[in-house]
């Protein structure tokens, strides 16, 4: 479970006059979970896409127990991100066509020619935690919770040390939503990961340890 350290990291986008993001420090212990909240366009995805290195930074650090993930090759971050972070997102980003258990495997099969031992029974163990019964249903058949589940089961399969969530109550209905913010809480604390969730649901947030607040692009300082 890495701690990460943000520093002197500024964004810019074309026609924009102020930065998108403008952070001078931030840190996150190991091991934390921390909810990322402000309006929208506060710059909430823009600081999840850097610190999963999924865009990189133009100035300034995010060092990820001593790895500056904003300093490394685009081909870099990619094996880093697969080795380090689960991601879950808003919209599930699930394969149609597929079924839960091919999901969850998926980033394994993408990672290496065959599948690692015991991954199987490790992609069973995910989807009974997370509830989902009928492994080999295509996920298109699934309920919006369901989907979301799946997702959850998928970013814990390779085993990441962070854990990402970008919206994940966003799209479903309140009952869902609560069912999956407890399942991320509790299997970020299970798998000893480093949680951060981007979310504007209080039911959420209220359960976390600490919450960011962005507004335009910078990060209010805490309240009391
Ligand atoms: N590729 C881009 N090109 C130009 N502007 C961008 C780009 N990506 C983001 N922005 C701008 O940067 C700002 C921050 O956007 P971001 O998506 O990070 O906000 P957000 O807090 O996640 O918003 P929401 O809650 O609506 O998802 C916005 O003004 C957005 O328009």
């Amino acid at each position: 479970m890495p701690a990460l350290t943000v520093e002197e990291l500024e964004v810019r986008f074309p026609g924009l006059e102020t930065p998108a993001l403008a952070i001078p420090r931030l840190g996150i212990a190991a091991g934390a979970r921390i909810g990322l909240t402000g309006p929208s366009g506060s710059g909430k995805t823009t600081l999840l896409n850097l610190i999963t290195g999924l865009e990189r930074a133009g100035t300034g650090r995010i060092l990820w127990d001593g790895t500056d993930v904003a300093r490394l090759s685009e081909g870099r971050r990619d094996r880093w991100r697969a080795a380090n972070v689960g991601l879950v997102m808003q919209d599930f980003h699930l394969f149609d066509g597929l079924s839960a258990r091919d999901n969850v495997l998926l980033p394994l099969r993408l990672a290496r020619f065959a599948l690692p031992a015991g991954a199987g029974e490790e992609a069973d163990r995910l989807l009974a935690r997370v509830g989902i019964e009928r492994r080999g249903q295509k996920v298109e058949t699934l309920s919006r919770g369901q989907k979301q589940r799946v997702a959850v089961a998928r970013a814990l399969i390779a085993r990441p040390g962070i854990l990402v969530a970008d919206e994940p109550t966003a799209s479903l209905d309140a009952e869902a939503g609560a069912v999956v913010a407890a399942l991320l809480i509790e299997l970020a604390a299970e798998a000893g990961a480093t949680l951060i969730v981007a979310s504007h649901d209080p039911r959420l947030l209220e359960r976390l340890d600490r919450v960011v607040r962005l507004e335009a692009g910078r990060v209010r300082p805490a309240e009391g």
